[in-house]
């Protein structure tokens, strides 16, 4: 890993109240500025509460163990973290327009003038390849198709700059078509420019195609990580192997390829 890192994991636990065992016990995971990180594992291994951890989203009744080091400064939610959810209608309002929703955000970790913040707000949706942004500006949620709901919600995701995207399912409620460009636009935003990517899935082949380094989860541990190709070839626990077996067309072409 070349880039400083932006966080360390050391020795991180978690546990709900009232639960017998801890939700994540010991990781040791770091992740690098603009990396592409790929977190995997069955339904309550810990994933999305190692995403929520990171991103100082633990219930506050939850007792953490171990720490988790910034060492470029402290992140806050919404503004250097940005977050996009399964169902994005989740973090949409059916009674704003998209404009609204954008100039909101804009507007609370910015000092545009409403003019310029209009422009950012096209210039957002353009970036997630919504069709006519100016004329989106103006919809509601429910004009819009749950592909490019999840497009808007990355836009609102990343509108202030955040230097780590955290996706958490986010493409699990939509087709393969609309799943695959989902993958491709948050691979097009991550990466060379400067925003590291957690994402999160049960599905070790859009994994692949998107990340640089996958980690898995079991029952709260991480259990195997390293670069995406090499967990593929040689996976390193039994889990990784069942996630394998689970995808039997990971020999088949690349679900996601090097699209422009
Ligand atoms: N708010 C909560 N309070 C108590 N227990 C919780 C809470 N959220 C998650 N858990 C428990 O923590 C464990 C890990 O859950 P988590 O949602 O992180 O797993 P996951 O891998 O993201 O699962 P899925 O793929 O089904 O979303 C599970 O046993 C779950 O029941």
């Amino acid at each position: 890993m070349t880039a400083a890192p932006l966080f360390q994991l050391r020795g991180f636990g978690l546990r709900y109240p009232g639960q017998g065992r801890p939700a994540l016990t010991g990781i040791e995971l770091d992740l690098a500025q603009g990396e592409r990180l790929a977190l995997i594992g069955p339904s309550g291994s810990g994933k999305s509460t190692l995403a929520r951890a990171i991103a100082g989203l633990s219930p506050p009744a939850s007792t953490p163990e171990g720490g988790i080091l910034w060492p470029g400064g402290p992140m806050r939610a919404g503004r250097d973290i940005g977050f996009v959810f399964q169902d994005p209608g989740g973090s949409l309002n059916p009674l704003l327009t998209i404009g609204a929703h954008l100039l909101e955000v804009l507007h609370r970790h910015g000092q545009l003038s409403r003019k310029a913040a209009l422009a950012r707000a096209e210039a957002l949706l353009d970036q997630v390849h919504l069709p006519d942004p100016c004329a989106a500006l103006q919809a509601y949620p429910h004009q819009f198709s749950g592909g490019q709901r999840q497009r808007i919600a990355i836009a609102l995701a990343i509108a202030a700059g955040p230097r780590l995207l955290i996706a958490d399912e986010a493409t699990s409620a939509l087709d393969t078509l609309v799943q695959a460009e989902i993958v491709a636009l948050l691979r097009d935003l991550t990466g060379a420019a400067g925003m590291a990517l957690i994402f999160v899935t049960h599905d070790i082949a859009l994994a692949a195609g998107l990340a640089d380094r996958i980690a898995v989860l079991e029952a709260g541990r991480l259990v195997d990580c390293g670069p995406a190709a090499r967990v593929i070839a040689t996976p390193q626990a039994a889990q990784t192997l069942a996630l394998l077996a689970a995808h039997l067309d990971l020999a088949s072409p690349r679900l996601v390829g090097d699209r422009p």
